[in-house]
């Protein structure tokens, strides 16, 4: 437990930067957040948004998910170190050779981990789809085991597999957790989820929450809820 970030990361998943601008400006400046960049705002806004997001003093995660062969994710993992983001990612699928690559062409300052099965993944999806016939867990599992021997920090799984890649690597492994929702929110697409508070109970290092906060009707409060809940 001794990444535990007492901060919600906010998936800020929006489509334009002005939607970024106005959901940001609703919370108190002196209020440091730390907020996840994926793909469709990446895309969408470019390079920019991060040091918007940075220059209000905000951590940042970029989300990415790389996964390609271990040449291409080097060179755009140099590319990715000179943002100066917080934290970025790529798939476990994607192999030792790749993970490895990827740290290395990162360069050291950005913490780097690994997804191991979408918390959108069930096991049946996993099976049917991805022909992968062992539990999830196990799947999940040797996800994390080769992340670990890839040297990077920690993986992005859902609660319900922390204690398991814990046990399965080391306490300090980083465990980032989407697919959190306030008991009684909408599930939506997440199939593996768990109340801020259980995923802290189980040793979550951080969480991810996004349309709990960015979907409410008043998006600040939902996020002092959830990071209360979390803290309790
Ligand atoms: O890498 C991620 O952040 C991620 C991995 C995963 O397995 N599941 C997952 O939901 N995410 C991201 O976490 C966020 C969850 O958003 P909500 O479902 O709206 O809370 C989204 O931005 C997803 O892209």
């Amino acid at each position: 437990m001794t990444n535990f970030e007492t901060r919600p990361i906010i998936a800020l998943d929006f489509p334009t930067f002005e939607a970024v601008k106005n959901f940001l400006a609703k919370f108190d400046p002196s209020e440091k957040l730390y907020v996840k960049i994926g793909m469709e705002l990446f895309y969408a806004v470019g390079p920019e948004v991060v040091t918007y997001a940075k220059s209000l003093g905000h951590s940042v995660f970029l989300d990415l998910k790389l996964h390609d062969i271990p040449n291409t994710v080097k060179s755009a993992m140099k590319v990715l170190a000179n943002l100066g983001v917080d934290m970025t990612n790529v798939h476990a699928a994607g192999g030792v050779e790749m993970m490895s690559a990827a740290l290395e062409g990162l360069g050291g300052k950005t913490k780097l981990i690994a997804v191991t099965q979408l918390t959108s993944t069930s096991q049946e999806i996993m099976q049917n789809d991805q022909n992968i016939q062992t539990t999830l867990a196990e799947s999940v599992v040797n996800y994390a085991k080769k992340t670990a021997e890839s040297g990077l920090l920690g993986v992005v799984c859902s609660a319900q597999e922390v204690a398991l890649i814990k046990s399965a690597t080391t306490e300090n492994f980083i465990c980032l957790t989407p697919g959190i929702r306030p008991s009684g929110a909408a599930v939506g697409d997440q199939k593996r989820v768990m109340t801020p508070a259980q995923a802290r109970a189980i040793g979550s290092d951080y969480i991810v929450v996004g349309r709990p906060i960015t979907q409410a009707e008043n998006p600040v409060q939902a996020y002092l809820e959830i990071k209360n809940d979390w803290n309790a």
